[in-house]
């Protein structure tokens, strides 16, 4: 399985850095980000590639690991020192199946993607980050996952833990299902608790609201855009991919936020807990 068995190279020429073609979806691309705070390819994934990664998480699926928890917006516990309001405090119903990433082999399709030459540098030049600044996720158990979600669940707001996120939209509900973000809620060095208070308690003004179709591919940065996912509606489960990059080399994943998501822990998670650079809640 090549890479143009997958994604429409035609369109989005990432095997071909030096091309014409290549410089103009970046400046398309890098402008999306600067104003949305989030790009999106519709149809980088090409029907037939979509097929393929849906035969893929269907096969899957059932290894997914089934949590229902209440959880705030950083995965955290609860803070009783601090005030009622406070976003650490707010709690809300979390239900989905994560596939771990060590059910994707390099030979199947989602993982031929996230590790094939092109995809990485062409992913840090969307967002312009620097090499030594730009890593794929060290987690053999987060690095490249499906999110399967079934009627009536949903992911409730919250931050992401590595810093770059790209989904590809593989399988959507029957109904709902939609992304919700806020861009740059917050940033590396200011957690702005009264912002995401604010977003919590309801306030839409920042909200935007993506339906992302089959084969997109959608990249953002998860760390710092509050996000979550509506419920889900009807018989078809939703099925979305994500592949993650982090800006320290050999970061993985907390322990607590890892047991929560995976079911189970592996002893790097114990052993790199801390490796990262900034001091955000998580
Ligand atoms: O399913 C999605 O579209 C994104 C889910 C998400 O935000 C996450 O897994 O952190
Ligand atoms: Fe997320």
């Amino acid at each position: 399985m090549e890479l143009h068995d997958l994604i429409d190279l035609g369109r989005y020429p990432i095997d071909r850095p030096d091309a014409p073609a290549y410089a103009d979806l970046l400046a398309d691309l890098r402008r999306e980000i600067a104003e949305d705070g989030c790009a999106v390819l519709p149809g980088f994934a090409h029907p037939a590639g979509v097929a393929r990664l849906v035969a893929e998480a269907d096969a899957v699926a059932h290894l997914g690991h089934r949590s229902f928890s209440r959880t705030n917006v950083y995965f955290s516990q609860d803070d009783p020192d601090l005030p009622a309001n406070h976003p650490v405090r707010q709690f809300f119903d979390r239900s989905n199946a994560f596939v771990p990433a060590d059910n994707f082999p390099p030979d199947r399709p989602l993982r031929r993607i996230y590790e094939a030459g092109p995809f990485m540098p062409f992913i840090r030049d969307v967002l312009g980050e620097p090499e030594n600044r730009f890593f794929r996720y060290d987690d053999p158990l987060a690095d490249v996952i499906v999110n399967a979600v079934e009627t009536g669940q949903g992911f409730p707001w919250h931050f992401d833990t590595n810093n770059f996120t790209v989904t590809l939209a593989i399988q959507n509900g029957s109904a709902g299902g939609a992304f919700e973000y806020v861009p740059d809620l917050r940033t590396a060095s200011d957690e702005n608790f009264e912002g995401v208070a604010e977003v919590l308690a309801g306030a839409r003004d920042r909200v935007r609201v993506l339906d992302l179709q089959p084969g997109d591919l959608q990249i953002f940065k998860g760390r710092y855009a509050l996000h979550r996912v509506a419920p889900v509606e009807g018989p078809r489960r939703r099925y979305v991919g994500i592949f993650s990059f982090v800006e320290t080399e050999g970061m993985c994943g907390g322990v607590e936020r890892t047991r929560q998501l995976y079911g189970r822990v592996l002893p790097r998670h114990h052993q790199r807990a801390g490796l990262r650079a900034d001091a955000l809640r998580d």
